[in-house]
């Protein structure tokens, strides 16, 4: 196994791995994710991360309980992060209930709002048709991710996709804070405003699509093809990806990254070993911001609670 895996310390004296292993593919093979799950374990990835929606947790929770009946780890040495989705969000605790059957496992270490969106309850299609929305209580949600705490089916409770002003509507009422608010974020999205707020309210920002997410339907290769970020990484003698992590690392940030490739999985946990200058980050901040994951498909005019793009992340984009 590789030297100890670098941990974060979330608002609750969680900790939390700085390096997430995503689970999310386009084609959700369960095979292939149980495998890839296995390899990434011996090369010491020891954050998981999953969803309801990606229909990955039942791989997951074999690989794990497969590693875990192997003696190969042991589940206090694993964090293991899923999420609500928006249709469950009538019923966070029979949703967890569910996560926990799929994954095989008594509790999981963080619990996540998927999108500040609530869809009719049944409706599992990450693209929802104008008619499956529904009105969204947050206040509501939340009292049940607390519950959810509260029972003990996780250790920490938090959001993804929340914008700062989602961010400080929900600090108004909540009585947990959220421990994380999981955003898009990579060197043409660097979130400047959000980090500063979350900095300031304990929040721990985690990063997902740190490359951009090549290969993804919404994904695109610009980030690990930019110039400024390719010359970097050969001045480093690193890959563009490992510019692209030890970037959103340096910056006090998680980065959740998927690879079911081998050499790409090894490649990407080695960029806890590279570290850039003040130079380096100079050149990225001058790069131009481009957000990738837009969610134009939770927008529309009449059922939605956001009618354009910039009503889902106020005026961050
Ligand atoms: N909360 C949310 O709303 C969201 C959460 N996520 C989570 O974050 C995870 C990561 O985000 P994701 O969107 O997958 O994007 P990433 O930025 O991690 O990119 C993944 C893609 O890049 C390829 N890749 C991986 N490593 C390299 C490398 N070193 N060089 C070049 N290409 C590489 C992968 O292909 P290959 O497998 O062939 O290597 C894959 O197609 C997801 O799996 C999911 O768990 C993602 C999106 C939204
Ligand atoms: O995490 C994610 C990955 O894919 C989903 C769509 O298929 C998104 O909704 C999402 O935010």
């Amino acid at each position: 196994m590789r030297n100890r895996m670098r941990m974060v310390r979330l608002n609750n004296g969680v900790k939390m791995p700085v390096v997430g292993f995503g689970t999310y593919s386009d084609d959700n093979d369960g095979e292939i994710t149980q495998l890839a799950v296995r390899q990434a374990l011996k090369m010491g990835y020891r954050h998981f991360d999953t969803a309801k929606i990606y229909g990955s947790e039942p791989a997951l929770g074999k690989a794990l309980t497969e590693a875990i009946a192997d003696g190969v780890i042991q589940r206090k040495d694993v964090f293991v992060t899923s999420k609500l989705w928006s249709s469950d969000h009538h019923d966070p605790v029979s949703a967890l209930k569910q996560t926990l059957d799929e994954l095989g496992l008594d509790y999981i270490d963080m619990y996540l709002v998927h999108w500040p969106v609530k869809l009719k309850p049944g409706v599992n299609n990450p693209v929802p048709e104008e008619s499956d929305f529904d009105d969204l209580d947050m206040e509501n949600t939340w009292y049940w991710m607390e519950q959810c705490l509260a029972m003990g089916l996780c250790r920490c409770i938090g959001v993804s996709n929340f914008s700062t002003s989602k961010l400080q509507q929900l600090l108004c009422f909540a009585t947990v804070p959220p421990a994380v608010n999981q955003v898009e974020m990579h060197p043409m999205w660097r979130q400047r405003k959000l980090r500063e707020f979350c900095r300031r309210h304990r929040i721990h920002v985690s990063a997902y699509s740190p490359l951009g997410g090549p290969g993804n339907y919404w994904g695109s290769t610009a980030v690990v093809g930019h110039p400024v970020v390719k010359s970097i990484a050969l001045k480093h003698d690193a890959t563009p990806a490992q510019v692209a992590l030890a970037r959103g690392m340096s910056r006090g940030v998680s980065v959740i990254v998927k690879s079911f490739n081998q050499r790409r999985m090894k490649e990407n946990i080695g960029a806890i070993e590279v570290e850039l200058d003040e130079y380096d980050m100079l050149e990225i901040q001058r790069m131009e911001e481009w957000k990738i994951m837009r969610g134009e498909f939770l927008t529309n005019q009449t059922t939605s609670p956001y009618r354009t793009i910039q009503d889902l992340w106020d005026d961050e984009i």
